[in-house]
């Protein structure tokens, strides 16, 4: 008997071809009010799970009595309770390496917008308010042969390092648990203390996993500690911050400006602050969101799907 994918994705064709060539897909590019009991009465009979950032966790899970995969199409697997898996026996993997340069470029192109304003500049524009001479309420701050501090020197950490070291003659200080060899030769990358890298940087960006010990890791202690003129990036995940902390540090200029391509609650609350900041730059997490990088997360994660239910180890297996 065949076994029996569900997708809750939006895959493009030549993926939802590999799957349907194995496995009897059960698929739902979006899920939504009208269809999610279908979904629930096809999970009941499912072996394997694929899609992108769903939470999945214990009572999901038992709608699902015959899963033995979830396979991610996402590197970040924060949405996973992977106790919950492991006591299962459910295996889980994710789509790491594929994005990330494409991920760096938003991270670093969130960077530049920030620092020279662009989005606002975008709307002076557009509003027609561009007369005669530009005066400094328009100005921004400079990115080239600045210090960068990045938090969570991982693999999309390093592709913003060198972006930032080959383009743009920045100075690289990182904090990780533990040192990356790569980063520092490759780079000039410094490993420092977290409180030292707040302090010294003129940029900080977070890259790190959304983890208990990184739940809200920069709050209001190291907004303090960053320079009144720094600028924060968060391309990593909005738990990862206090967002509370965030705005007051930005309403109290303890920081000058904030890129954001995640939020504490996604979709951001249509009420969040930060969205009436002018000098803040928001995305709707879309650091991996091209056409060519997603196709090629859904083939990842579409291979790793039928490696695992052939019972084999999948190349991106989650320990
Ligand atoms: N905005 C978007 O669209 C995207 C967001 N992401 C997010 O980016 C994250 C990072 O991805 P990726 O670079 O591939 O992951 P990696 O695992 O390659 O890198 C993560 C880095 O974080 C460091 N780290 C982990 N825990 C801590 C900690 N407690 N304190 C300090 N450093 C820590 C790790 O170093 P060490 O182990 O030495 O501490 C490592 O260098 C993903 O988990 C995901 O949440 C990813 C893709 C797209
Ligand atoms: O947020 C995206 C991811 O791949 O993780």
């Amino acid at each position: 008997m065949q076994q029996k994918v569900v997708v809750y994705r939006e895959l493009p064709d030549q993926v939802l071809y590999f799957l349907k060539n194995k496995f009897d897909v059960s698929y739902f590019p979006t899920l939504k009010d009208e269809n999610y009991r279908d979904f629930l009465v096809e999970l009941q009979t499912a072996h394997g799970l694929l899609g992108a950032s769903m939470n999945i966790g214990q009572e999901l899970l038992n709608q699902a009595p015959n899963l033995k995969v979830i396979s991610n199409i996402s590197v970040g697997y924060d949405n996973l309770n992977i106790e919950e898996l492991k006591q299962r026996n459910i295996i889980a993997t994710n789509t790491p390496g594929v994005l990330d340069d494409t991920t760096a470029d938003t991270v670093f192109g969130l960077l530049l917008a920030t620092a020279r304003r662009m989005p606002e500049l975008d709307h002076y524009v557009k509003a027609k308010k561009w007369g005669g001479t530009k005066g400094e309420d328009l100005f921004g701050v400079d990115v080239h042969h600045k210090t960068l501090g990045i938090i969570g020197m991982g693999s999309i950490g390093r592709a913003v390092a060198k972006r930032a070291h080959f383009g743009f003659d920045m100075e690289i200080l990182y904090h990780n648990r533990s040192r990356n060899m790569e980063a520092e030769s490759k780079f000039d990358a410094t490993y420092c203390s977290l409180d030292e890298l707040l302090k010294k940087s003129d940029f900080v960006c977070l890259m790190v996993p959304h983890t208990p010990q990184t739940e809200k890791m920069i709050g209001e202690r190291e907004f303090n500690l960053m320079k009144d003129s720094a600028i924060f990036i968060n391309g990593s995940r909005g738990k990862n911050v206090d967002e509370e902390a965030l705005i007051k540090a930005l309403q109290k200029k303890d920081i000058l400006s904030a890129g954001l391509d995640v939020f504490e609650i996604e979709p951001v609350e249509k009420d969040n602050p930060l969205l009436s900041m002018p000098h803040v730059v928001t995305l709707p997490h879309i650091g991996s969101a091209t056409a060519e990088t997603r196709a090629k997360m859904a083939m990842l994660a579409a291979e790793n799907m039928a490696i695992a239910l052939e019972g084999k180890t999948p190349p991106n297996l989650i320990r």
